[in-house]
């Protein structure tokens, strides 16, 4: 399998270096050239199988050629071994054909242990055989920091540095990333927003000066290693509702345009997936081009689902690619354009074509707390935030009341008491016996100004487990 840059202009990869990448050298992110094709037939027999069995399947063409069967498999039965639920992503009934996809059962409480438990492992595994060192640096807006932590935190190979957006995550969130001590782990709180966050990352990539030859590696969403492990669980609850004979909804949480990109990809693969729908919070970009051809930046809120709170949605990149037949010129000029400040929209045609399969909705903080509490009266289950925005959206935007709509649960409502508690919903939540102490933990975090030299120099004076590179 080789992977492109969307913006046509970087060396194909093999999924090994592509694993070890980020951003793309021409700033583009890395695609499979082609995407496998399961038949209906192949699909329909992986039913029944354990997850990590499934995954083994969905994702073996991608790392064909560059991780050996023998060691794939042992790395995806110990990954998901480590969740807290026998089925690992779960499916919990709330109405009519209607279902969460509870995906809080890893190690951090939310959806990115899916990824992020593998990615660790995978970097272990390649990093071991070729004895390198490498830098990663990575943009939180709560959750993908700690899943970073908690995936990473044991490869001896790696030095971890997370930037969240200060006093604008939870202090569940907060404390889960900077409660994890060790010599290679390194929170960074700094004086902005999550966009500013990941325009450090992003830029750091373009210019690597300051990492003195040690090679950066990514942990979010741009790393296709993360959107791979995220196509398996569509396959997951499809296949427990009925598919592939049966077409399948789903409504998800978007802030990164990750988690749905996963959906539209096992879609391409040959899963029949009728009705992709984005469910942003106020934060609503994502929204604002399915319902209205417009791509425009505007001031990022914070909300009570702060995990959303993204205004650059680093993966509508690789969407735009497809709808523009993976025409790399098109994406390089859409996209430089958007960072001048230029907001954009696309021809009629190609708008038209995304809209035969994504619906949208933005919710508002009145809304996530109003469905929080319309859930908990009729079910006695408490949504978090994100999940909230999610079934709301479902509930609006739904196309068809016979296909199963799946709800991606992505994130256990314990790590957002304030939204939770605001819902009126008067149930006490507690943190799992991993996390119980986690109040009386000890933290450790340096804030910074929103200034990526002064990141740099950070991480270049600790980046060699805690010393000078
Ligand atoms: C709890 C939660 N829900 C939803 C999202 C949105 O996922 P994505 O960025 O892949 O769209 C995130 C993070 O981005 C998250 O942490
Ligand atoms: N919601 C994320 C933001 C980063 O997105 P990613 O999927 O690109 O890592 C978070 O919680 O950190």
């Amino acid at each position: 399998m080789r992977y492109i840059s969307t913006r046509g202009q970087a060396p194909a990869l093999n999924f090994e270096d592509v694993l070890l990448a980020g951003l793309a050298s021409d700033g583009g992110l890395y695609v499979p050239e082609n995407l496998p094709r399961f038949t209906q037939e192949e699909i329909a027999s992986w039913a029944g199988l354990p997850y990590h069995e499934l995954a083994f399947r969905v994702m073996r063409p991608f790392v064909t050629g560059s991780i050996k069967d023998a060691d794939f498999k042992k790395i995806l039965e110990e990954t998901y071994g480590e969740f807290a639920h026998a089925a690992v992503a779960p499916l919990r009934q709330l109405g009519s054909n209607e279902w969460v996809m509870e995906l809080f059962h890893g190690p951090t409480l939310a959806f990115k242990d899916f990824a992020l438990q593998l990615l660790g492992r995978l970097l272990d595994h390649v990093l071991a055989k070729r004895g390198e060192r490498v830098v990663i640096i990575g943009a939180t807006s709560g959750d993908t920091g700690s899943a970073a932590i908690e995936g990473c935190r044991r490869c001896d190979n790696v030095d971890i540095f997370i930037l969240h957006p200060h006093q604008r995550v939870s202090e569940v969130q907060r404390r889960q990333m900077t409660t994890i001590f060790g010599e290679n782990i390194h929170n960074i709180a700094i004086e902005g927003n999550f966009d500013d966050c990941q325009e450090m990352v992003k830029a750091s990539f373009a210019d690597q000066g300051f990492l003195k030859g040690t090679r950066l590696v990514a942990v979010n969403s741009i790393n296709w290693a993360r959107i791979m492990a995220q196509i398996v669980y569509y396959f997951h609850a499809a296949l427990q509702l009925g598919g592939p004979a049966r077409s399948v909804a789903f409504s998800v949480p978007t802030g990164n345009f990750g988690d749905i990109f996963a959906g539209y990809l096992a879609r391409n693969m040959g899963l029949p997936i009728s009705q992709l729908i984005v469910a942003t919070n106020r934060n609503d970009i994502l929204h604002r081009f399915m319902s209205g051809n417009q791509y425009v930046k505007q001031t990022l809120h914070a909300t009570l689902s702060p995990s959303m709170d993204i205004m650059v949605s680093s993966n509508f990149e690789r969407l735009l690619f497809d709808l523009h037949g993976r025409n790399g010129a098109a994406i390089a000029g859409l996209m430089d354009n958007f960072k001048q400040g230029g907001g954009f929209s696309v021809e009629q045609d190609r708008w038209t074509e995304a809209r035969k399969l994504f619906d949208s909705l933005a919710v508002d903080d009145a809304q996530t707390c109003e469905t929080i509490a319309e859930v908990f009266a009729q079910t006695g289950e408490v949504l978090d935030p994100h999940t909230a925005i999610g079934v709301k959206a479902a509930r609006e935007c739904r196309r068809s009341l016979d296909t199963p709509m799946v709800v991606l649960g992505t994130a256990h409502p314990v790590k957002f008491p304030e939204a939770v508690e605001k819902a009126g919903v008067g149930k006490a939540l507690e943190l799992p016996a991993h996390l119980s102490d986690l109040f009386s933990r000890d933290e450790k975090c340096t804030v910074l100004a929103n200034d990526l030299k002064a990141v740099q120099a950070f991480v270049s004076q600790h980046g060699n487990r805690g010393k000078p590179l």
